[in-house]
């Protein structure tokens, strides 16, 4: 039995004041939940957000990380620096990180095996554009996408990753693929999983969906037999929202 995961991320929203006062209003109702609730803050508040959710339930995610360990990088964090703050979580492969700043499947690889390698576990996004899904090409470009960022990933290692299914059109544009579309192809990620390791780890591997979730769509997608939690964007953002969603 997987154990749900539900992740805010956060993107470019929250100064430290703001990050620390929602943590503050979602605590109590994350510590009576069995769900996994992470939150993925800017890199700004990560430091706050963890002393203000000490000794509850809630964990700590950032949102990217460098795969270098140090170096003349300019602008770059790296796995270290997430971990020494106490990060948990590090999303990667955001669709938005791979449009804006021109992430590739090969970089992805190096930042999945990175923050393994460090501790770190990470939520990697794959996930069609719409022109890809009109063209009848969403297995192949999750299969290929779930293929190159675990390539060289060992079995135990990729047992810590948590995979989120993000089709790019549903993201921050109030469409949600239908939670049966979502579970045919979070089941077909599955299936893959077991070509590149075995039915053990392929049933091991948490696998979300994110893409306009809110409260009044959760529960229909978390009762899909392949879906194991959500990545929610704009409706993290507040208490009262994300605290229905985590309460499916
Ligand atoms: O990481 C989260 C996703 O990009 C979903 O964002 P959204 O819930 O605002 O559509």
């Amino acid at each position: 039995m997987r154990r749900p995961i539900i992740a805010g991320n956060w993107k470019l929203h929250k100064t430290i004041n703001e990050a620390v006062t929602l943590v503050n209003s979602i605590i109590d109702e994350v510590n009576k939940t069995d769900v996994e609730v992470v939150v993925c803050c800017p890199y700004t508040c990560l430091s706050e957000v963890k002393k203000a959710l000490a000794g509850s339930k809630l964990k700590l995610g950032a949102q990217n990380l460098f795969w270098e360990d140090t170096g003349a990088f300019t602008g770059e964090v790296s796995a270290e620096m997430l971990k020494e703050i106490g990060v948990e979580y590090v999303i990667i492969g955001h669709s938005e990180r791979r449009q804006y700043f021109h992430e590739t499947d090969e970089t992805v690889n190096k930042k999945v095996k990175k923050a393994l390698e460090k501790g770190l576990n990470p939520i990697l996004c794959v996930g069609e554009t719409l022109e890809e899904r009109e063209a009848d090409k969403t297995f192949n470009v999750v299969k290929n996408q779930t293929l190159l960022a675990l390539k060289d990933v060992s079995p135990l290692d990729a047992s810590k990753i948590v995979i989120a299914y993000e089709p790019v059109w549903a993201i921050g544009t109030g469409k949600t693929a239908s939670s049966q579309d979502a579970n045919t192809v979070i089941s077909y990620i599955r299936e893959v999983l077991k070509e590149i390791y075995n039915d053990d780890i392929s049933e091991e591997i948490r696998i979300q969906y994110g893409g306009s979730v809110k409260p009044s769509n959760a529960t229909e997608i978390m009762q899909e037999s392949d879906i194991d939690g959500a990545l929610v964007g704009g409706a993290s953002l507040e208490a009262h929202q994300f605290l229905g969603i985590v309460n499916f």
